[in-house]
């Protein structure tokens, strides 16, 4: 199980909150410049010519607001979303009862799409070229495939892995944006219009203090702020401050980079156990007791963006930036 306090996955605590933090609009949602240009385009477009959206990919790292913004595309269009994940989708019926049920327009907003099954994608291929369902009626050499008409609609599917995704899939969407981690001011502001919403007063050096902490999510800033909150209600009076958020993070063990113990404790390995690699994903999974999938996906793609680890075509290799922010000796791999 996954529950660092850094980590970019949804834990139960954040869902209550997160559906009072998730901005509404476009407006409202920081960062993601790129992004958030061209679909304000292809929305007033798609609302000029009463058309629904174009399908729309979007991926990245868990916790950078697909979700969100997938709500935010169906706020502005004006239309319903309707929520689901590949996994969710068992088999081709499934998917076929959510598509017979969508309204003209409305969005249909598939998490982790990567993981549908592939008798289930097959049936989403002519659904989103030609707004039909191809069903086949009867078994053997009696059996006939029977087209039905959908209403039009967009789908938005999100994704970490967007290697994953088979080519079909992937060509079918008009709209691809990948969603990059934020720069710490956006996450300062991030905090502290969370703090306004949760009414917590917070002094904008407090809000900075956790941005930089957050590893580049939103979701991670979140929750930062609801523990150090605590900490300001407990041993100050109510008021983040500097001092108290630094307090709290250092409790929380969470250091101002935003690595925890485990990040440390990975990149400590690869320095001393590996020389500081080149070494496998699996070697250095099985050392540390997580998944390799879980590095892959969640951890490593920060490690990665603040240049501490480095990928080559034989293994993980740690850079002079990590081994001096652990104030460990640099290996010879790492100069
Ligand atoms: N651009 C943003 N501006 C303000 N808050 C944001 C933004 N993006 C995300 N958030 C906040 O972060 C939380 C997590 O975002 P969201 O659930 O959309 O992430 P996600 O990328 O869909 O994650 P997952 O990959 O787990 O589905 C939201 O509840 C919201 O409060």
């Amino acid at each position: 199980m996954d529950d660092r306090i850094i980590s970019a996955h949804l834990m139960m605590e954040d869902q209550t909150v997160e559906l009072s933090l998730r901005p509404r609009y476009l407006a409202e949602y920081i960062g993601q410049s790129q992004a958030k240009e061209n679909l304000k385009v292809y929305i007033e477009a798609a609302k000029m010519r009463k058309e629904a959206l174009d399908h729309v990919l979007l991926y990245g790292p868990p916790g950078l607001g697909k979700t969100t913004l997938s709500n935010i595309i169906a706020n502005e269009l004006g239309v319903n979303i309707r929520t689901t994940s590949g996994p969710a989708i068992e088999r081709p019926g499934d998917l076929a009862a959510i598509l017979t049920n969508l309204q003209e327009g409305d969005v249909l907003f598939i998490d982790e799409i990567h993981r549908l099954h592939r008798t289930v994608e097959e049936v989403l291929y002519p659904a989103m070229e030609d707004f039909a369902l191809d069903i086949i009626i009867g078994k053997g050499p009696s059996a006939r495939s029977v087209r039905l008409d959908l209403p039009s609609f967009t789908l938005i599917g999100a994704t970490t892995r967007v290697g994953l995704l088979s080519a079909p899939l992937r060509d079918r969407f008009g709209v691809v944006s990948r969603l990059e981690f934020y720069t710490v001011d956006e996450l300062a502001y991030i905090v502290s219009r969370a703090s306004d919403i949760l009414q917590v007063q917070i002094v904008g050096e407090a809000a900075l203090e956790i941005g930089k902490r957050s590893r580049g999510t939103p979701r991670i800033a979140n929750r930062l702020l609801k523990r150090v909150r605590d900490f300001a209600q407990v041993k100050g009076d109510g008021i983040i401050t500097v001092d108290i958020a630094r307090v709290a993070l250092k409790h929380i063990q969470v250091d101002d980079l935003g690595l925890d113990e485990i990040d440390h404790k990975m990149l400590r390995a690869i320095v001393i156990s590996f020389q500081g690699g080149p070494v496998g994903l699996d070697t250095i999974a099985a050392t540390i007791g997580e998944e390799s999938q879980t590095i892959e996906d969640v951890y490593e793609p920060y490690l990665l963006q603040i240049g501490f680890l480095q990928r080559t075509p034989r293994g993980r290799v740690i850079t002079p930036q990590a081994c001096d922010h652990l104030g460990l000796p640099r290996p010879k791999s790492a100069d």
